[in-house]
C-alpha cells in the first residue's frame, strides 16, 4: 500500500505480508529508498487473516519515520500506517466543509465525532465549537489524532480509543451529552447500539458522513423513527469512475 501526502509530497510504503518474514528485506528497502526519493517511511504490516481487511494489527517501521504528514486546508495531519485517511485529496476538503456547514456551529456547542480516525473532521469542527470529543477504534489513529491536535495548537479536542457503540453509550450513562453528533462509519454503517444512544441522548443535530448509501438509508430510517428529520443529503464524488458515492446528511431533532 502506498500513501501520499498530496500537499507535502511525502510518501509512505506499507508492505503487507501474511507471515513475519520479508525475503531479502534489506535489499527491498534499499531499492525503494534509492528509486523513490519522496519516500519518508517504509512500514511492514503483518496480516495472517483471510479477510477483506488489508492490514493486520502488527506493524513495524523498516525505515524512516513512523508517520507522514499532509495538510487538508490549513490543518496539518500526521498519518500512520494503520490510520484511515481519505483517498481523494481534492474532494476531502469539499466533504469536510459540507459536514462543517451542516453542523451549523456557533462556538458554544459540545460535539461528538464518532469514528474520528486521525481527528480530521474533529479538528475542523474544533475551530468552530466549544469542545469536541472524538472516538475511534484504532489506537494508532487516536495517537495520531492527539498529536494532530497538538501540532495545530488545538486545545478543545479530546480523543478516546474504543468502539463508538460502547464508548458513547458509556459517556451518556455517565451524564454526558452533545449538541451535535457527527458520525462517519465504515461501509457497514452505525451499530444499532450507537443509533439507540443518539435517539436517547437527543443531540439537536446529527451530521452523517457515509460511504455507503444503502446503510445510510437504513440508519436514517432508524433515526427518523426515533424523532429525527433528514433535512438534506449531499452526495460528494470521492470515488470518480466507480459506482461508489460518498454522502453527507444533515439530520435534525424535531
Ligand atoms: C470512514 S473512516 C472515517 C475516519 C475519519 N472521519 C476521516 O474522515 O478520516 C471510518 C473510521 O471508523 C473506524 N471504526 C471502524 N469501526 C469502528 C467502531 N466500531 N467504533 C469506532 N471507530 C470505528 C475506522 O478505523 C475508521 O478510522
Amino acid at each position: 500500500m502506498a500513501r501520499y501526502g498530496r500537499q507535502t509530497g511525502e510518501l509512505m510504503v506499507v508492505i503487507v505480508t501474511r507471515t513475519n518474514e520479508i525475503p531479502q528485506q534489506n535489499k527491498l528497502v534499499n531499492e525503494i529508498v534509492a528509486r523513490l526519493p519522496k519516500v519518508k517511511s517504509i512500514v511492514h504490516n503483518m496480516n495472517s487473516k483471510k479477510t477483506n481487511v488489508i492490514m493486520g494489527d502488527k506493524t513495524e517501521i523498516l525505515w524512516g519515520s513512523e508517520v507522514i504528514y499532509d495538510y487538508i486546508g490549513d490543518i496539518k495531519f500526521a498519518i500512520s500506517a494503520r490510520s484511515f485517511y481519505q483517498v481523494n485529496p481534492e474532494q476531502t476538503k469539499v466533504l469536510y466543509d459540507k459536514a462543517l456547514e451542516f453542523a451549523e456551529l456557533t462556538g458554544e456547542e459540545s460535539v461528538i465525532d464518532a469514528y474520528c480516525g486521525i481527528g480530521t473532521i474533529s479538528l475542523f469542527l474544533a475551530q468552530k465549537a466549544n469542545k469536541v470529543f472524538g472516538v475511534e477504534i484504532v489506537p494508532e489513529a487516536i495517537e495520531d489524532a492527539k498529536r494532530n491536535a497538538e501540532l495545530n495548537g488545538i486545545t478543545n479536542a479530546e480523543f478516546a480509543v474504543g468502539e463508538a457503540e460502547t464508548v458513547i453509550p458509556a459517556w451518556y450513562e455517565e451524564g454526558n451529552s452533545a449538541h451535535v453528533l457527527v458520525v462517519d462509519p465504515p461501509r457497514k454503517g452505525c451499530d444499532e447500539a450507537l443509533l439507540k444512544t443518539i435517539i436517547d441522548m437527543k443531540p439537536k443535530k446529527v451530521v452523517y458522513v457515509s460511504c455507503n448509501p444503502a446503510t445510510l438509508a437504513r440508519d436514517l430510517r432508524i433515526l427518523e423513527d426515533g424523532g429525527y428529520k433528514t433535512i438534506e443529503v449531499q452526495p460528494v464524488d470521492m470515488f470518480p469512475q466507480t459506482t461508489h458515492c460518498e454522502a453527507v446528511a444533515k439530520i435534525v431533532l424535531v
